[in-house]
């Protein structure tokens, strides 16, 4: 039974597994498109360089891009940045980014910001950019390693290069900030829109 009361389908802009496993589990019957816009010429164009400024940017561009395609249906977009002080990562592209990257952040307290946007016929009804703080431990590179060869080729698919839910939570020492915002959607508030605007049962 789907918790969802709209007239047409939702549409998720995202091919991000994890943000479709949040709105499945919250029991929303949606369809999924990923949005195929060039993020960094965006970012580019845009003189940009805030994260949380950075992470509604683009939400709201591929909220946009889905509902000028799919007119009639709310179209939720979505990003995530990840700052450590004004050094802005993104999802690394295979293993030695990522024992990089995380050799960077071990022992610092990082930032996400996680931006959600909802879009319908071309325009933006609702956005909102969440922040969690994330202190990781300090880590040996054979601790790194050790993780890397655990974690496998998922470390590729999150910004940070960990699945907090997962083999991530050994990373961490300290964690600010909410559940939904670290996994790459403010759900709550996105949830508290839909909801004001008669779109859902509960
Ligand atoms: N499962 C899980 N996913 C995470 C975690 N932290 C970040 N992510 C994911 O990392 C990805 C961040 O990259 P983005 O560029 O925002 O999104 P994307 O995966 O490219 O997908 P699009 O929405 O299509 O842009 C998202 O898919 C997040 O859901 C985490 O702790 N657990």
């Amino acid at each position: 039974m789907s918790i969802w009361r709209g007239q047409s389908r939702l549409i998720l802009a995202s091919q991000s597994r994890t943000r479709k496993m949040l709105l499945e589990n919250a029991g929303l019957d949606f369809e999924a498109l990923p949005a195929d816009i060039d993020e960094r010429a965006v970012q580019r164009d845009s003189g940009l360089s805030a994260p949380g400024e950075v992470a509604s940017l683009l939400s709201r561009e591929k909220a946009l891009f889905i509902s000028r395609r799919r007119h009639g249906h709310f179209v939720v977009g979505a990003d995530q940045t990840l700052a450590l002080g004004l050094r802005m990562f993104s999802k690394p592209s295979g293993r030695a980014q990522a024992a990089e990257q995380l050799h960077l952040l071990a022992g610092q307290v990082h930032e996400l910001h996680s931006a959600v946007s909802v879009a319908c016929d071309g325009k933006i009804l609702f956005a909102d950019v969440s922040v969690a703080r994330m202190t990781m431990r300090r880590l040996s590179a054979g601790e790194i390693d050790a993780y890397l060869d655990a974690a496998g080729d998922a470390v590729t698919t999150s910004v940070g290069a960990y699945q907090l839910e997962g083999l991530g939570v050994h990373l961490f020492e300290r964690i600010e900030g909410d559940h939904f915002t670290i996994l790459g959607l403010p759900l709550l508030s996105l949830l508290a829109f839909l909801r004001g605007e008669k779109l859902l049962a509960v």
